[in-house]
């Protein structure tokens, strides 16, 4: 069995990272930068690290990719392409006026792994998910960080 499908396909992919989000959305230390998204870009976010996710884990997706998502606005289908990690990080500017750091990238993969273990995923599994995370964290780190 590969990674992808001991997760349960798009479908358990999805629920690991849709209830990873309330976390994502209460981090003192991140949860600034996700409560100012619109309804239609937690979608999209949703969305598009599913489909990274899904790639990485050798299931049969791309990355990136243009995604098609019912808008939670108005329940209309739309399109959207997904970034490169690096393209959809870096320059964005936080309260403090910097980007993200690396402990940013920390709580990130820290809210992930408390919804792996939410949803059963086991140890090593969830393992293999935080060094998928862990491998982006160049991009995903701002550069005036560095
Ligand atoms: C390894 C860690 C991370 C991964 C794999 C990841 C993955 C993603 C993906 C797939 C997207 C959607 C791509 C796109 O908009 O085209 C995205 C967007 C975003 N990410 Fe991350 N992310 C990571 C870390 C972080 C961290 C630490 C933050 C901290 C604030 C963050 C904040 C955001 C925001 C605010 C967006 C939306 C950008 C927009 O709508 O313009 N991400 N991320």
């Amino acid at each position: 069995q590969t990674p992808f499908e001991r997760l349960g396909g798009e479908q358990g992919i999805r629920k690991v990272v849709s209830d990873a989000v309330p976390c994502l959305a209460t981090d003192p230390n991140i949860g600034i930068f996700f409560r100012g998204l619109s309804a239609d870009s937690l979608e999209r976010i949703q969305v598009c690290l599913t489909k990274q996710l899904c790639a990485a884990a050798g299931g049969p997706c791309t990355f990136p990719t243009t995604i098609t998502y019912t808008s939670p606005v108005d329940g209309q289908q739309r399109t959207f392409t997904c970034r490169p990690m690096r393209a959809a990080h870096q320059g964005m500017v936080g309260p403090d006026g910097k980007g993200i750091a690396n402990d940013d990238v920390d709580s990130f993969k820290a809210c992930v792994q408390k919804s792996m273990q939410q949803n059963g995923v086991p140890a090593d599994l969830q393992q293999a998910v935080l060094n998928i995370l862990e491998s982006q964290r160049n991009d995903v780190v701002d550069d005036r960080n560095k």
